[in-house]
């Protein structure tokens, strides 16, 4: 049974999946051009992908990206994502520099922050203990671009994240066939009955898409979508206004 995970003004885990809109501007001043839009698009949660921006090793650029988002939305939960190259994100960081940049993102005005678990045992312990010490909310994340793994190893993964005291599992991987998608699907039911943890699952690609809005049948918590196919930060995201209407064809008003 999922126990929910309160941040702001949503429980994630309880009711229909939130729809997470990951913001993946360059610059300050692009995402100022931006944020108007966003607003109207008006996403339960804003993921900033610190990992596309062109100066994300400069600590002031991160700190005025990070007031504009929340002056923006100051009731919206906020994740702070630094996705690695090895996990399909923008930047190759060295192990040192990965906890360095988790903890000082725990210190923006974000409410969770993104573990990826398969980095470093240590640095993933220092990382998680630093996030929680602050009052903000993990979560542990695996993203496999070239395939789907078994459902043992699957599972493996979320025990991983389980043990490292993560309060939301993530898994993002890449079907092949559908018999891939209908596994991340069946996957996804069994893990969600086997953790009280929020699960999040999704088979990236066109392919998988149908994925990120058969969250009533997988019981992912957040599923992610994009502003425009050309602002999305995984293939096989949807625009959130068409996830939107089909989410409340499929599961009316819940
Ligand atoms: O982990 C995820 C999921 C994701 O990879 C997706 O497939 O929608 C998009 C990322 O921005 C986010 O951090």
């Amino acid at each position: 049974m999922t126990e929910a995970v309160y941040t702001r003004n949503i429980a994630v885990g309880r009711g229909a999946a939130k729809v997470a809109l990951p913001i993946t501007v360059v610059t300050p001043d692009e995402l100022i051009k931006l944020l108007p839009t966003i607003q109207k698009a008006n996403p339960d949660i804003i993921e900033w992908r610190l990992d596309f921006l062109e100066k994300w090793q400069d600590d002031a650029t991160l700190v005025e990206i990070s007031s504009s988002i929340r002056q923006a939305f100051p009731e919206t939960p906020i994740i702070g994502t630094f996705r690695t190259k090895e996990e399909g994100g923008k930047q190759t960081i060295r192990p040192a520099d990965y906890e360095r940049v988790l903890k000082r993102l725990a210190e923006l005005p974000v409410d969770m922050v993104d573990v990826e678990i398969n980095r470093d045992e240590s640095i993933v312990e220092e990382a998680v203990k630093a996030i929680h010490q602050l009052d903000k909310i993990v979560i542990a994340s695996f993203h496999d671009f070239n395939d789907t793994p078994e459902n043992g190893r699957l599972e493996g993964i979320f025990n991983k994240m389980q043990a490292a005291n993560a309060d939301i599992l993530k898994v993002a991987v890449m079907p092949h066939t559908t018999e891939d998608v209908l596994q991340v699907i069946a996957f996804s039911q069994q893990a969600a009955r086997n953790h009280s943890e929020p699960i999040v699952t999704m088979a990236m690609g066109q392919l998988g898409s149908v994925t990120r809005v058969a969250t009533h049948l997988t019981h992912s918590a957040i599923t992610f979508a994009c502003l425009t196919a050309e602002q999305a930060s995984a293939p096989g995201q949807i625009e959130i206004n068409n996830l939107r209407g089909i989410q409340h064809t499929l599961e009316g008003d819940s």
